[in-house]
C-alpha cells in the first residue's frame, strides 16, 4: 500500500476515468410518461407497475419478505431472495408460491460479504430468472454495544455487512445491468439512524454504517446514471420486526413511541409504498436520494 505522499504523486499524474453523465437522448433515462391513449383505468397501474425481476438481499428477513410480496403484487415476474440463512424464509416462500403460482421465486444462500458467493449467485439467478432489473439491499445487522467497550471485530462486522455488503451486491448487479443494457433500480436500506443518533440504545457502529450508505447511494447514482441505473435509499424508522423485539428493548420501545408524533412503531407494510415508488415508473426521476419512512420520529 503506497503511503500518502506516493498516493498524492500518483493522483497528480493519473488520467482520471471520465464520469459519463446521461444526456437527454439516452433512452435508458428518458421520462416515459404513459402513452396519451392509455385508458384512465390503466394509468395508475402504469405509474406503479414493477417490471422484470428483482433480487432482495437479507431476503429471509421481515422487511425483505414484506417487500417481496409487494414487488410481486405490483407485477414483478421473478424474485431471488438472497440470505445467509435462506431456510428461515421457507414458510414465507411457500406462501408466496401459493399466492403467485405464475412467478418464479428462488432463494440463494449468499453472505453479502463474500464476493465469490455474490458472483455465483448472480450467475444462478440470471440462469433461472433470465435477467435482473431491481436490487433491494435489506441484509443488515445491529448491535447495542457502548462504543467504549466495542471490540474492533463488532465494528468491522457491522460495516462489512451493512455497508460493504451493500456495495458489493450493487457493484455485481450494476455490472450485470450494464451488460444487459437495460438499466434498473437499486435500493439500499439505510435507517433514521443514518440521520440522527439513536436514543436510548448505543449503536455507533450501526449508525455510522447506515450514514455511509446515504453517501454511497449518491456516489453510485452519479457514476451509474448513464447506464440507466438509479440508486436510492430508504430510511425506515422503528419498525415492528424481530430486530426491535426482546425484553431488553422494552424501555427503548416506550421511549421511541413517546418521541414519535404518531405514538407507535411502523408496520413493515408501511415501507412498501415508497419501495414500490423507487422500483417503478413512479420513481423514474428519483435518483441519489433517500426516503424517510418514520412516522415523524425525527421531528422533535
Ligand atoms: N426493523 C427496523 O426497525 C429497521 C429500521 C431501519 C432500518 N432497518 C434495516 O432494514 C433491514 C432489514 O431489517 P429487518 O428488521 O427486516 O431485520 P431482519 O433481521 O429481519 O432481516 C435481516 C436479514 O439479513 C440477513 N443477513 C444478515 N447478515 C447477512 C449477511 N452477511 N449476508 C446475507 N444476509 C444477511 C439475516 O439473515 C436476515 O434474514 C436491515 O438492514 C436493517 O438495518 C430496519
Ligand atoms: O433507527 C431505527 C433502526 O435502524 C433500528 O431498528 C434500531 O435502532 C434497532 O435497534
Amino acid at each position: 500500500m503506497p503511503d500518502n505522499a506516493d498516493n498524492r504523486a500518483s493522483l497528480v499524474n493519473r488520467q482520471l476515468p471520465e464520469m459519463v453523465l446521461s444526456t437527454e437522448e439516452n433512452p435508458l433515462t428518458a421520462p416515459r410518461p404513459p402513452p396519451e391513449d392509455l385508458p384512465v383505468a390503466q394509468r395508475a397501474q402504469y405509474r406503479f407497475q414493477v417490471k422484470g425481476n428483482a433480487i432482495i438481499t437479507g431476503g429471509a428477513g421481515t422487511l425483505a419478505l414484506e417487500a417481496a410480496q409487494a414487488l410481486l403484487e405490483h407485477g414483478a415476474s421473478g424474485l431471488a431472495l438472497w440470505d445467509m440463512q435462506p431456510d428461515n424464509a421457507f414458510d414465507a416462500i411457500k406462501a408466496l408460491h401459493a399466492k403467485f403460482p405464475d412467478r418464479r421465486i428462488m432463494t440463494e444462500a449468499v453472505d453479502v460479504r463474500d464476493e465469490a458467493a455474490i458472483a455465483s449467485a448472480v450467475e444462478s439467478t440470471v440462469k433461472v430468472l433470465g435477467s435482473i432489473d431491481i436490487l433491494c439491499c435489506f441484509a443488515g445487522v445491529v448491535g447495542c454495544t457502548h462504543a467504549i467497550e466495542m471490540a474492533a471485530d463488532e465494528w468491522r462486522r457491522t460495516h462489512d455487512i451493512n455497508l460493504t455488503g451493500s456495495f458489493l451486491c450493487a457493484q455485481a448487479i450494476a455490472r450485470q445491468l450494464r451488460s444487459q443494457g437495460t438499466g434498473g433500480s437499486i435500493v439500499f436500506t439505510a435507517s433514521i439512524s443514518a440521520h440522527h443518533t439513536n436514543y436510548p440504545q448505543p449503536q455507533a457502529a450501526y449508525n455510522s454504517s447506515k450514514t455511509a450508505l446515504l453517501s454511497l447511494a449518491k456516489s453510485l447514482a452519479a457514476e451509474w446514471s448513464s447506464y440507466g441505473i438509479r440508486v436510492n435509499c430508504l430510511s425506515p424508522g422503528y419498525m415492528n420486526t424481530i430486530l426491535n423485539e426482546g425484553d431488553g428493548l422494552k424501555r427503548a420501545r416506550e421511549s421511541w413511541n413517546g418521541r414519535n408524533p404518531m405514538g407507535r412503531m411502523g408496520h413493515p407494510w408501511e415501507l412498501t409504498g415508497p419501495l414500490i415508488t423507487l422500483c417503478s415508473n413512479a420513481g423514474r426521476y428519483i435518483n441519489g436520494t433517500d426516503i424517510i419512512v418514520d412516522g415523524g420520529a425525527m421531528v422533535f
